[in-house]
């Protein structure tokens, strides 16, 4: 349950998502400890940490699709999971959602008819259709069955589903996994665009370092935790680091250090009597 008094308060915050004191627990344990961030509106915010530090989940929080989410958690103005957010956010998850018995065309006309549906919108569907077929440039395979297509395109045709209803904000769980460096490459200036054209929030998850470079800020996760908040330049900067990925282990090291002695502080080593 998200705070009862949060969900009254409007949003005092100038971020497209703000958390404070986020804490989500899955299974018997805490995944997300208590975390504080902000997401600023129209630009790409990059989410970034090792395999199972729970981008997913953070992810799955802002969408409104996780359980047992505790503390305050602010989407476009909304308490996270509020009815009038659903039409508002496009949420690609790590396995793609498109149907293989159906082209690529014939899966965006499903997504579109369900979101514009009805006699009067049919021209405003075709253009929607058109317009995310190119942007995720799979015109040259709008008629092949999405069950035939690479990996890489499948997960284009769920780009494309996303981008259908033109979200405001665009939530997306490593989208580049498993792509050749000219195909990611391609993705990332998409992204570039619909933040700069359309003034759209993204946030994007990755635990490959070189990625971070292509973004306007990053949250570095390390075990539901944020160990930093800040622009790329800003952390290589700070931690006097060529790259994001070294300042990344800095951070790390930094926290290792901390930890082990917060732990000697509670656990003393007993002095043996003489
Ligand atoms: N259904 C679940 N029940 C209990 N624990 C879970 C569940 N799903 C994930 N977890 C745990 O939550 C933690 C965070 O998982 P999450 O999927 O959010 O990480 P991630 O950073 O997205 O990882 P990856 O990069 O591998 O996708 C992991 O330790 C995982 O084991």
């Amino acid at each position: 349950m998200m705070n009862k008094s949060a969900d009254l308060a409007p949003d005092p915050a100038p971020g497209a998502i703000v958390a404070r004191d986020l804490t989500v627990v899955r299974g018997d344990r805490p995944v997300l400890r208590g975390i504080d961030f902000t997401v600023p509106p129209g630009r790409i915010t990059g989410l970034l940490g090792p395999s199972g530090c729970g981008k997913t989940t953070l992810m799955r929080a802002v969408v409104g699709t996780q359980a047992k989410v505790t503390g305050t958690l602010h989407v476009l103005g909304r308490p996270a999971g509020d009815a009038e957010l659903r039409s508002r956010i496009g949420y690609v998850t790590q396995d793609p959602s498109v149907y293989d018995d159906l082209t690529v065309h014939q899966n965006l006309d499903y997504f579109a008819a369900v979101l514009f549906p009805g006699r009067a919108r049919r021209d405003e569907r075709r253009t929607a259709v058109e317009r995310a077929i190119a942007d995720v440039d799979l015109a040259s395979h709008a008629h092949a069955l999405a069950g035939r297509l690479s990996g890489g395109q499948r997960s284009r045709v769920s780009l494309a589903v996303a981008l259908l209803g033109a979200p405001e904000l665009l939530v997306l769980d490593e989208p580049t996994v498993g792509l050749d460096p000219v195909l990611r490459r391609d993705l990332w200036n998409l992204f570039h665009r619909i933040a700069a054209d359309r003034g759209t929030t993204l946030l994007v998850s990755s635990h490959v370092m070189d990625e971070a470079e292509r973004c306007h800020r990053l949250l570095l996760m390390r075990e539901g935790e944020i160990l930093a908040e800040d622009t790329p330049e800003a952390l290589r900067h700070r931690n006097d680091t060529p790259t994001v990925e070294a300042a990344f282990l800095r951070l790390v090291d930094a926290a290792n250090a901390r930890a082990a002695h917060a732990n000697r502080a509670d656990h003393p080593v007993q002095q043996e009597q003489p």
